[in-house]
């Protein structure tokens, strides 16, 4: 059951979930509009899972985030006789519990270079399936095995589903940098790249409240930054839509920053993308142009 797997939550539900089912006890519509959310999550995940895993897929990548471990309980759905043959590559340490959790056997993209498959969540998606993803700090690994699969599907709720990127996701573009490089490159974004509100992502009960003036106001709220799987910072860098008519172009520039590890710019990777909607329908959005809207999975 999805309830024994860890769901690393994120965005308003995460918030929610802090708050306690206390408050969600308050107010039964909120209740109602996070287990909405979290059934289009579902649904995106399952039928993205019935259309691209394959009894012949042996090795498969899996993504981060609270969407992800529905594709990983639908996967284990297809039975144990098909899953003992597959080797699964998880993008962080969220995944890779979601892996063994689920009794798969796991294995690492350096041993695996060729994936079959690989199934991710998304922050934001845009009408070209270009993507905003780390907002939970793995796209470095993300990146790396979505672009080692040779079918990169993405799987995400509606709320994702936008026309332009950094419509719907106010946070915008995270960038992994190494540690002793953020202040440089944070400038750099502000001032150069075009993103004057970028910050340095700070981390939740990383310790106690250090108030100015003892810290910088931009660095009071915590004692420290998100620091990711790899070692490294986050800094999140919201853009104006407009800038992101051509988010390759922003893409190649943030990267060319020295002092950058990755940015959460998935640009022409996803060969289709799987949006769960409220009402039970999943809308598919292919690289070749196409739209579907079906009934979902049956769950
Ligand atoms: O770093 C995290 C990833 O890019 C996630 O795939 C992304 O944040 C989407 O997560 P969720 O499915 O929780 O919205």
């Amino acid at each position: 059951m999805i309830s024994s797997l860890p769901v690393r939550g994120v965005g308003e539900e995460a918030g929610l979930a802090e708050a306690g089912v206390a408050s969600m006890k308050k107010d039964p519509q909120v209740a109602q509009k996070v287990s909405g959310i979290e059934s289009s999550k579902r649904l995106a995940a399952y039928t993205a899972v019935d259309h691209h895993i394959k009894p012949e897929h042996r090795v498969i990548g899996i993504g981060s985030g609270s969407t992800v471990p529905y594709v990983v309980e639908r996967i284990v759905q297809q039975g144990q006789e098909v899953n003992k043959g597959r080797v699964f590559i998880p993008t962080g340490f969220q995944s890779r519990q979601l892996i063994l959790n689920a009794k798969l056997s796991v294995g690492d993209v350096d041993e695996y270079p060729s994936i079959d498959v690989t199934i991710d969540g998304a922050d934001e998606v845009d009408s070209s399936l270009n993507c905003i993803k780390g907002g939970g700090a793995c796209h470095l690994r993300e990146k790396v095995i979505a672009e080692a699969a040779k079918t990169f599907i993405v799987v995400a709720d509606y709320r994702k589903n936008s026309q332009s990127l950094c419509t719907n996701y106010p946070p915008g573009v995270p960038i992994e940098v190494v540690p002793f490089a953020y202040g440089k490159v944070l400038t750099a974004v502000q001032k150069s790249i075009g993103s004057p509100k970028a910050t340095l992502r700070m981390a939740i009960k990383k310790g106690e409240q250090i108030p100015p003036p003892l810290m910088t106001p931009a660095l009071s709220l915590t004692a420290g930054p998100v620091v990711t799987d790899n070692g490294h910072f986050v800094i999140d860098a919201p853009f104006e839509p407009e800038r992101m008519q051509d988010p390759s172009a922003v893409l190649r520039q943030i990267k060319l920053l020295t002092g950058v590890v990755e940015v959460g710019l998935f640009c022409n990777m996803a060969k289709a993308a799987y949006f769960g909607n409220e009402d039970g329908t999943v809308t598919i959005r292919h690289a070749d142009g196409r739209t579907e809207e079906i009934s979902g999975a049956q769950q």
